[in-house]
């Protein structure tokens, strides 16, 4: 892989205006990387012919892309695992001739866990796989020898995964129902007993004719049983939130009970019985799973404004990179490592759990279009990932005409999407029920109706940032103001500092158009992606940002 920081000679030696740039970093209150500078020149004259490391890590050759995998939906169903059938089994030994019966119970079932681990970003493993099964319990054996446990499986998700429930088949559940349902009956349909109608619950000794079969008087089947795990399980129906890395995996799922072995069936009329029990079914469970934090950081800027070079600058993805618009359809996700390679972490950063970060996710967003609030070029389906970054970068082409119209073109996108939203929620939280209470035969002729609505609340469009609303304007953002490298870039990038400096001092409007946002000073960093120059200084002011 060739160096992080090539440098070309005769090219990009003035990169990044340094008098712009070393102003911000001394005001920058967030210099958590003090040994972490990245070397540039001191010149500050415009470079005059770009040249880049044709087919290196930022300036990839067309094979040299992966496919892009990511999915920020997925939809399982869940196994848990079977029972194990009891034993039927009898004691023999010289001199005993009929010994009495040792069959051992069957092994529970495996249980299905999950746990949100830092490490995973997408589901598209979890999607693919579609279906999970937790291993069946083994058979019990003679000797009184109880069945081995079946495996377990653990769902593991991203940070940030938010998990519902879509449909249960629980047997224990349908046949504590059916015992319910048919406990005062003295008989059963065919005249047996209520619980002599499951014959097929019951094992019977292989020398057992059919005949034996139809004729044998089975005693009452014990009752359908859950294993005690089950009291550890999330409670149904399951709606998690897992926005934390879990230490330990939780339980949605415990394996059914393995069946009972012939010593349980043991009475004076019946001291050999010819039968023990099948394995409890294990349960089913349908979840959906979506992912609501897709990344620390998100790249939002226009098609071709260079999100994805930056992303393979930053971190080891190796996200398609074009001249042209749209080369990015689905979000890339690429991990920044803050590790020094000496073993301990570089900065002085901590996760919110208060361990010390080791790493940061980035997100490469398919890039916006005007309108895409109206779902112009999937404009919806890209915006609904910006509300799941935590820290938005606005990545801006300096070479790409006024970057300060590029910016409020970007925010008045997402802007829009938000108000968009906030308006579904506000009609999903109002429910409005149509009542029509017939008083009299006339009230009824006059055909008289009422609308009452119900607990108006959420956030509405008065308050669009009431509590419990992600709001994208109050997410905390700066501009990266990417091709820094090409010339006639700099006065673009000066008139876009300005423009956020009044921003900042409140003499121009927030580029979103509301009035609750995100206040603290908003940098703008010029980097040559291309080049993997300015990046280390993203990574220290993203650094900040995420321990605030
Ligand atoms: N000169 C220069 N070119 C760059 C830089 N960064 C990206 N490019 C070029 O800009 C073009 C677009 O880059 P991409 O990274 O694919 O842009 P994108 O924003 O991901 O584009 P979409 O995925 O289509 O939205 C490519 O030809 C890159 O080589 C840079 O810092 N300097
Ligand atoms: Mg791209």
């Amino acid at each position: 892989m060739p160096p992080r920081c090539p440098t070309l000679p005769g090219t990009l030696t003035p990169f990044l205006y340094p008098f712009l740039f070393s102003h911000a970093a001394k005001r920058a209150s967030r210099p958590l990387f003090s040994q972490f500078q990245c070397r540039h020149d001191s010149s500050t004259s415009e470079p005059s012919q770009p040249t880049y490391e044709e087919g290196s890590h930022l300036n990839p050759p067309p094979d040299e892309y992966s496919r892009s995998v990511f999915s920020d939906k997925a939809t399982v169903t869940l196994f848990a695992g079977s029972g194990g059938h009891g034993c039927i089994s009898f004691l023999r030994e010289k001199y005993i001739e009929k010994g009495p019966p040792n069959g051992g119970n069957g092994g529970s079932g495996g249980n299905v866990y999950i746990q949100a681990v830092r490490g995973e970003t997408s589901l598209h493993k979890l999607g693919r796989r579609n279906i999970l099964k937790a291993g069946r319990g083994k058979n019990g054996q003679g000797k009184t020898r109880g069945g081995e446990r079946g495996d377990d499986v653990v769902i593991q998700v991203p940070v940030g995964t938010v998990v519902r429930e879509i449909e249960r088949v629980d047997p224990v559940a349908i046949e504590e129902q059916r015992m319910k349902l048919e406990a005062g009956k003295e008989d059963g349909v065919d005249g047996n007993g209520p619980w002599k109608l499951s014959r097929d619950k019951w094992l019977l000794y292989p020398a057992v004719t059919p005949e034996d079969v139809a004729t044998a008087e089975f005693p009452s089947l014990p009752r359908a049983r859950r294993s005690t795990l089950a009291m550890a399980q999330v409670k149904a129906p399951i709606s998690l939130d897992l926005s934390a890395p879990m230490e330990r995996p939780t339980l949605l799922a415990a394996g059914a009970v393995g069946g009972l072995g012939n010593p349980h069936f043991v009475t004076k009329a019946v001291p050999r019985p010819k039968f023990a029990t099948k394995g409890e079914e294990g349960m089913r469970i349908t979840l959906e799973l979506e992912l609501k934090l897709l990344a620390d950081v998100g790249l939002v800027g226009l098609p071709n404004a260079g999100k994805s070079t930056l992303l393979r600058a930053m971190s080891k993805s190796r996200a398609r990179v074009g001249d042209w618009a749209f080369t990015t359809l689905q979000p890339n996700v690429g991990t920044v490592v803050l590790d020094d390679h000496n073993g301990r972490p570089k900065s002085q950063a901590f996760y919110e759990t208060g361990e010390p970060r080791t790493n940061y996710t980035i997100a490469d967003i398919p890039g916006l279009v005007e309108d895409a609030h109206l779902d112009r070029g999937l404009g919806i389906s890209f915006l609904r990932h910006v509300e799941r970054a935590r820290v938005l970068a606005f990545v801006i082409d300096l070479n790409a005409g006024d970057a300060v119209q590029a910016l409020k073109a970007l925010w008045k996108e997402v802007g829009e999407y938000e108000r968009m939203k906030i308006q579904e929620e506000k009609e999903k939280a109002d429910p409005i029920v149509e009542w029509s209470p017939f008083r009299s035969a006339q009230d009824a002729l006059d055909n008289r109706q009422e609308t009452i609505v119900i607990n108006p609340i959420g956030p509405t469009l008065d308050n669009p940032l009431a509590p419990q609303m992600p709001s994208i304007a109050g997410k905390p953002w700066f501009v990266v103001a990417t091709k820094a490298d090409l010339p006639g870039t700099r006065e673009n990038f000066e008139a876009l500092k300005a423009y956020l400096e009044d921003v900042g001092q409140g003499i121009c409007e927030h580029p979103s158009g509301q009035t609750k946002v995100w206040e603290e000073e908003v940098e703008a960093i010029p980097v040559s992606a291309i080049n993997g120059h300015g990046t280390e200084k993203i990574t220290e002011w993203v650094i900040g940002l995420l321990d605030d």
